[in-house]
């Protein structure tokens, strides 16, 4: 596939996150050009070339295709509440305007009670109205599982949603038997071969659908369809350049049931955007961009990254992962 896509002058970035996320504490992808804007080829850096294909494929899908049809315009947004204290993740949430929270929990071995005191103090910054939904990243076994999702949904006075409690499929719909709190699967999609053995496998009541790994926004349509369930559409901790294919996406599901895990600017010390434009949430929403997201230059240069040697780890991945992809 011949993409006109600039490789030779995409840039790469490097931006510091406030706390640290998934084990990163700065963020580092690349941003490149093409006919119809800007993409974002970001995989998380332990993530192999191959399977990177697809994180390839979804920028080069938003530099060279219009996003799909859209059928709303304001993407109501969580709240994303890391693994810190609870007077910190208190403020967080109320500081986000945002009516639903999604707790990381589970971070490190015997975190049960930090958990706990989190969702705690979550709940308490949202009020009984609000939705409180915790994401495990697949830490836990079945019985840690059904043993903390109990305890927790209990603290928060009822869990929204608890999300990749466990890793496997199998595990997933023995948790989901066990506890009457609905499971979504985040990690299950994203990373597997076949994401509609998800629905059948009787694994989750909720499909998380994260465009960047998916293959951009047109296949994640189609994943969502074949999963069969209502979709959360979640970052990858995108710069506000990819966040925009992720919004495109989210406004162009058929239906969007919950609030999508798109709030994640706040996670970071910075953005390549112009002041201003940078897609955060709003009263709890934010806006679906009506043009093409582009760098601001200034920003851009304040956020490419000072390393040399990573530079060149990124372009080095970049072109070792288009001719997998083959794309040119
Ligand atoms: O869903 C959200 O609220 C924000 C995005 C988010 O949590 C994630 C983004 C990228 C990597 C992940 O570890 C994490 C997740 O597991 O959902
Ligand atoms: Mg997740």
């Amino acid at each position: 596939m011949t993409t006109d896509l600039d490789f030779a002058g995409a840039l790469v970035y490097a931006i510091p996150l406030r706390t640290r996320f998934r084990g990163i504490a700065v963020r580092e992808g690349m941003l490149i050009e093409g006919p119809a804007g800007w993409g974002e080829f970001c995989p998380f850096a332990d993530y192999d070339d191959a399977e990177s294909v697809s994180w390839l494929l979804a920028a080069v899908e938003q530099a060279t295709r219009p996003p799909p049809p859209r059928l709303r315009d304001r993407i109501p947004v969580n709240c994303t509440v890391p693994a810190v204290d609870a007077e910190r993740a208190h403020e967080l949430v109320a500081a986000s305007g945002c009516t639903t929270a999604k707790v990381k929990v589970a971070d490190h071995a015997g975190s049960l009670a930090e958990d706990l005191a989190r969702v705690e103090a979550v709940r308490s910054a949202l009020g009984a109205g609000g939705r409180v939904r915790v994401d495990a990243n697949a830490a836990w076994d079945v019985p840690a599982a059904v043993r903390s999702l109990r305890l927790l949904d209990r603290m928060a006075g009822g869990l929204e949603y608890a999300e990749q409690p466990c890793r496997t499929l199998e595990e997933l719909a023995a948790v989901r038997r066990a506890v009457d709190v609905p499971i979504a699967a985040d990690e299950s999609i994203r990373r597997a071969d076949d994401p509609l053995r998800v629905a059948v496998a009787g694994a989750a009541d909720v499909a998380v659908i994260k465009g960047t790994p998916l293959g951009g926004a047109w296949r994640a349509l189609e994943v969502a369809a074949a999963a069969g369930l209502p979709c959360v559409v979640s970052s990858a901790l995108e710069t506000s350049v990819g966040l925009a294919g992720q919004l495109a996406l989210a406004a162009a599901l058929p239906e969007l049931p919950y609030a999508c895990g798109l709030g994640t600017q706040s996670l970071f010390t910075g953005d390549v955007v112009a002041d201003g434009a940078s897609l955060r949430p709003v009263d709890g929403a934010i806006d679906v961009p009506a043009t093409p997201v582009a760098p601001d230059p200034a920003r851009a240069a304040e956020c490419r990254h000072p390393d040399p040697a990573r530079d060149h780890w990124w372009r080095h991945r970049l072109s070792r992962v288009a001719t997998l992809a083959g794309v040119g």
